[in-house]
């Protein structure tokens, strides 16, 4: 597979912006889209976030429940779990479940559940190359990232680095990546078992959501698992 540059700018309303998602999940399987996330939306998200505490943010860790540890060599990012107890959670919620809904409907992916949580990087901080889920593992199926930056500039870093497939036959081998900038409003989704990614060192405070849609992976009367 080739990672193509070719990114939409999007000015349509959700259906169509959800409508190049689907085309782009089946064709690619990731798809981008500069300043997409609907306006008022992203406001609402970006005042949410700056009205949170210090407090509201943890050290970010890896691995799921019991496995869970933070380790400082693969990120260093803190994260806020987004609950519909507020305007902005829930708005979110709803947009994502909205998106959950239209994906089930084309694509029959049988996506069940959403979680997501804000991001934040300071100066510095930065989250290794990793995959969202493993095969046979997890089910986690969909990830979204959504970034809240205002004036972002190149030389602010911060970048999300895709990586596609590196095959003996990809005429770009390892260097075959995409490179995304954080800026605010930008959609990206992508299939989270097949996409190795990583977030560049942030030069500012750089403030992003992400989140996964998952299957239902409950068994017998144990409540799927929390990550
Ligand atoms: O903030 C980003 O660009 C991506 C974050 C990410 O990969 C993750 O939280 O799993
Ligand atoms: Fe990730």
């Amino acid at each position: 597979m080739s990672l193509s540059q070719a990114q939409t700018t999007h000015s349509g309303g959700d259906k169509s912006l959800f409508e190049l998602i689907a085309n782009d999940i089946v064709e690619k399987g990731y798809s981008i889209h500069p300043h997409a996330l609907p306006k008022n939306l992203s406001e609402l998200l970006l005042q949410h976030i700056s009205k949170l505490s210090d407090d509201d943010f943890k050290r970010a860790g890896i691995g799921r429940s019991k496995d869970h540890i933070i380790d400082d060599l693969i990120r260093t990012d803190e994260i806020s779990w987004i609950t519909s107890n507020s305007e902005a959670g829930c708005s979110w919620i709803k947009w994502s479940e909205s998106l959950q809904a239209y994906l089930n409907s084309h694509l029959f992916l049988g996506l069940f559940s959403f979680e997501s949580h804000f991001s934040h990087y300071a100066k510095g901080d930065f989250y290794k190359k990793h995959k969202d889920a493993f095969k046979g593992e997890g089910n986690r199926v969909l990830s979204i990232v959504v970034y809240l930056n205002q004036n972002w500039s190149a030389d602010d870093g911060g970048e999300l680095v895709i990586y596609g497939e590196s095959s003996p036959d990809s005429p770009v081998g390892d260097n075959n990546h995409i490179s995304v900038t954080p800026t605010f409003g930008t959609v990206v989704v992508f299939l989270s078992e097949e996409f190795p990614h990583e977030v560049l060192p942030a030069r500012r405070d750089r403030y992003a959501i992400a989140g996964w849609f998952r299957l239902n992976n409950s068994i017998a009367n144990n409540i799927d698992p929390a990550s």
